[in-house]
């Protein structure tokens, strides 16, 4: 366990001490990202924040990120860090991502307690004055923080940071094993079988709000099981029901994608702030703060170091012409699927730039050997990087479309660029969430459940060239909802105000 805080600023005239919170996200990419963001966002409204990562990541992010630099010019700013309990060299991508959230369930309870006790509530560390914890804001995912909070009588606020459709339907899960939609037919071990099943069409009844449109197959992937006892399934149920001990809910979503999913929430949870999307809300508010002096727009949080040559690339392209390929920080894929992908996107004839993680391809021999028919396609109208600025990829005048696995913030974030949407969900929320993205808001393709090159270059085409205005206008027209979301007087930004003034009340 240990703490990392910027140097001590010269003395002050004594003025009373914000808020302090403790921002605890589960230590993965797409959270981190997320968290980071809320953190700034009570930076630059005056808080004092402490930001928990796993000591794995805080390195990650020391190496190819600029937190440092990014966070300096908030005194009141600080990291501290404790062990995920894994081992260096355990993968954390794909389906073993859940080890992390099983291994925090047994580690983490104890290194928080001793966190929270050693520094007498986090204020001691480091040279600035701190008031202790006013308030925890959690990963909705890390009960066990929940419980020290409990003891030590600190308030606390849950952030999940899917969408409210998958919270919604983790919420429900209970009630779909009641209406028998699930246990599936077959083995849990056997997750590949369920894509081509029947069974997986069936519509589901039992979460209230969304019976016209969810499918089986679109349920969040962890429902994939013939077994109900399944330890991921049970894990996500119990720690979603748990919101309902928070002071309150925080969502990276806005009324107007999300607004019916939100109010069913709110029948359990009253107090649900949403305040996305999140990267947006930042800019806007860095864009208007008169205390920070730097308003610079470079603020990565990466865990892999950004590829910038592809803006390059981008920028000897036509407008919107180019697909963005993306799955993410923890998708991984066979060979055949990747050759699937590769061929589907050289056959539609479009130009497409596309982030291959070193990490992303099962087994040795992922990209070697490659057919010369794909080596010369992707010569002639494909680039190539391991790691991508994706948000200034995405408002890229050139950037066209989005082939993506639909994690959330992917989604929020080429939702509020306006860019349409071709979704081959991995796992966890992304299955819903490409379910929304087609059939609820209309703003893209849903490919989930098959991987062949006939239906990748037939997508990508319809996106691109057969269907591109249709995608577009509906595109631009959400976005300009999101815009309208973040900007002053909109939900997003009226309910983070509301949240400050909530924690605020918290002081006692
Ligand atoms: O080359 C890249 C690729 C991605 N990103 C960023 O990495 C983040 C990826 O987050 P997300 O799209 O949410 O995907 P995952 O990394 O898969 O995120 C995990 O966390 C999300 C939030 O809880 C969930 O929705 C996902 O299912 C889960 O896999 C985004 O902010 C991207 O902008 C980059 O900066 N460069
Ligand atoms: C590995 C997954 C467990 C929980 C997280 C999640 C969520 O619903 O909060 C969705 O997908 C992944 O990001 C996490």
């Amino acid at each position: 366990m240990s703490q990392h805080q910027n140097p001590a600023p010269a003395a002050a005239e004594e003025a009373p001490l914000p808020p302090h919170v403790l921002i605890f996200p589960l230590p993965m990419q797409g959270h981190v990202n997320s968290m980071l963001k809320l953190a700034e966002l009570c930076c630059i409204s005056g808080l004092h924040v402490t930001v928990l990562l796993s000591d794995f990541n805080y390195d990650r992010l020391l190496r190819h990120a600029n937190v440092e630099s990014r966070f300096a010019k908030y005194p009141g700013f600080q990291f501290a860090t404790i062990s995920d309990g894994l081992p260096d060299d355990h993968p954390r991508v794909g389906e073993r991502t859940m080890e992390i959230v099983l291994s925090l369930k047994v580690v983490g309870e104890s290194q928080f307690r001793n966190l929270m006790v050693s520094t007498d509530r986090l204020t001691k560390i480091g040279g600035v004055k701190r008031r202790p914890l006013t308030c925890l804001i959690m990963d909705g995912v890390l009960s066990f923080a929940a419980v020290v909070a409990e003891e030590m009588g600190i308030p606390f606020i849950y952030f999940r940071t899917v969408g409210a459709c998958s919270f919604w339907a983790n919420f429900c899960i209970q009630d779909v094993i009641d209406a028998g939609e699930i246990p599936l037919k077959g083995k849990d071990e056997d997750k590949v079988s369920y894509r081509n099943k029947k069974e997986m069409d069936l519509m589901v009844t039992s979460v209230a709000g969304m019976e016209g449109y969810l499918r089986r197959r679109d349920l969040p992937a962890f429902f994939r099981v013939a077994d109900v006892n399944n330890p991921g399934l049970q894990t996500i149920k119990s720690e979603t029901r748990r919101s309902v001990k928070a002071r309150a809910l925080l969502l990276n979503s806005f009324e107007d994608l999300e607004g019916p999913i939100l109010d069913q929430i709110r029948k359990h949870m009253p107090i649900l702030f949403s305040i996305g999307p999140l990267h947006a809300h930042l800019k806007v508010r860095i864009a208007a703060s008169k205390s920070t002096t730097e308003k610079s727009m470079g603020h990565s949080g990466s865990f892999w170091e950004e590829d910038r040559s592809c803006i390059e690339w981008l920028n000897s392209q036509p407008d919107k012409s180019v697909i963005y390929v993306s799955f993410g920080s923890v998708t991984i894929m066979t060979r055949d699927e990747l050759l699937e992908f590769w061929y589907g996107l050289v056959n539609s004839g479009q130009m497409f730039l596309w982030v291959m993680r070193p990490d992303s391809v099962i087994g040795k021999d992922g990209v070697s050997h490659l057919p010369v028919e794909i080596e010369e396609g992707t010569k002639a109208r494909g680039y190539i990087v391991g790691w991508a600025p994706q948000e200034e990829v995405l408002a890229h005048p050139a950037t066209g479309g989005f082939l993506t696995h639909c994690g959330w913030n992917s989604t929020l974030e080429s939702i509020n660029a306006g860019i349409p949407m071709i979704c081959w969900p991995y796992f966890a929320d992304q299955t819903i969430n490409s379910r929304f993205v087609d059939e609820v808001w209309k703003l893209g393709l849903d490919m989930k459940d098959t991987c062949d090159r006939v239906t990748v270059e037939i997508m990508v085409r319809d996106l691109m060239e057969v269907r591109k205005d249709e995608f577009l206008k509906k595109a631009e027209h959400m976005a300009n909802l999101a815009k309208k979301a973040v900007s002053e007087g909109g939900s997003s930004y009226c309910n983070l105000d509301s949240l400050f003034e909530f924690i605020s009340s918290m002081i006692v």
